[in-house]
C-alpha cells in the first residue's frame, strides 16, 4: 500500500454521477485530508519590462500608442529629450522636454537607465519612473532606438524582453517617415542611412514584429501575444533594477 492511499480517511465518497455537487466536494476534501484551496496555483507573473526599438519611421510610436490603449496594465514610460518639441506632441506624454544643462545633470546623477546623443540631441530613460510603475506590478514598455536597446540589453540583460520593429520593405519606411513631414531633406539622409544599418542588428533581439502598411492593428496583436507568452512563461524574467 503506498504512502497517499494510506493517508486517505476512510469517509463514504458518495456516487459521482448522482450525488450532490458540494457533497460530493466536501467528501473529496474529508477524503484527502484538507480544503481544496481556493489560493491561485502559481503565483502573479512579474511585472515585464517590454523593449519596442526599430529604425525611424518603422511606426514605433504609432504601435505602442495602441498597445497602450488596449492594455491597461502597461505604462509607457516616458523618454527625457533635450530636442525641441514637434508639432503635436505634448509634454510628459510624449517626452519630457529638458535643457541640454538638465539633462546632463541626470546623468551626473545616475538618474537614468540607458541615455544616448541621438541626431545632435540627448535621450534618456529615466529610472525612478520604471521603478515607481514596477513597483505598483505594471508591465512597463520602453522605447528606444537601436543604440538604447544594445545598451539597454548590455543593463538588463535577459531580465526584460527586446522586439525589433520594421516595416516590411525600406521603400514603405522612406514613405512613412517622408509622409509625417516632420524631418528636414539633411536628417531624412542621415534617419535612412542609419536605418539601413540598423535592420542588420535585428539578430541582438527576442522578437521581430512587422507593421505592414495599413495594418498596425495586426501588429499590435502580435506584440500583445509575445506580451501573454511572456507573461506565462514558467521561468520568468525578473527585472529588478
Ligand atoms: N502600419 C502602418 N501603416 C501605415 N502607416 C503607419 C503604420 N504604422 C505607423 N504609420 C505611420 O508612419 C509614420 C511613422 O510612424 P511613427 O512616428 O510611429 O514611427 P517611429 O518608429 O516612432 O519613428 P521615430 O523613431 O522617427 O520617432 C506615422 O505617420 C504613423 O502614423
Amino acid at each position: 500500500m503506498s504512502t497517499d492511499s494510506r493517508a486517505l480517511r476512510t469517509v463514504s465518497i458518495p456516487a459521482a454521477d448522482v450525488a450532490d455537487r458540494s457533497d460530493l466536494i466536501r467528501a473529496l476534501e474529508t477524503s484527502l485530508g484538507s480544503h481544496f484551496s481556493s489560493d491561485p496555483i502559481v503565483p502573479t507573473p512579474n511585472p515585464l519590462i517590454v523593449v519596442i526599438s526599430g529604425p525611424s519611421g518603422v511606426g514605433k510610436d504609432a504601435v505602442i500608442n495602441r498597445l497602450t490603449e488596449l492594455r491597461r496594465n502597461l505604462h509607457f514610460v516616458v523618454t527625457c529629450t533635450s530636442r525641441a518639441m514637434r508639432p503635436g506632441e505634448t509634454e510628459g506624454k510624449d517626452y519630457y522636454f529638458v535643457t541640454k544643462e538638465q539633462f546632463l545633470r541626470m546623468v551626473d546623477q545616475d538618474e537614468l537607465l540607458e541615455h544616448a546623443l541621438v541626431y545632435g540631441e540627448y535621450k534618456g530613460i529615466p529610472k525612478k519612473q520604471v521603478r515607481d510603475l514596477m513597483g505598483k506590478g505594471y508591465d512597463v514598455v520602453l522605447r528606444v532606438d537601436i543604440q538604447g536597446a544594445e545598451t539597454l540589453r548590455r543593463v538588463l540583460g535577459q531580465k526584460a524582453v527586446f522586439m525589433f520593429l520594421t516595416a516590411e520593405s525600406e521603400a514603405k519606411m522612406v514613405e512613412r517617415l517622408v509622409d509625417r513631414r516632420t524631418e528636414r531633406k539633411e536628417e531624412l539622409l542621415v534617419r535612412i542611412a542609419t536605418a539601413r544599418e540598423e535592420v542588420k542588428r535585428v539578430s541582438s533581439f527576442d522578437y521581430v514584429v512587422v507593421n505592414r502598411e495599413g495594418e498596425l492593428e495586426k501588429a499590435v496583436q502580435t506584440v500583445e501575444a509575445i506580451i501573454d507568452a511572456e507573461k506565462a512563461k514558467v521561468r520568468q524574467r525578473n527585472a529588478v533594477l
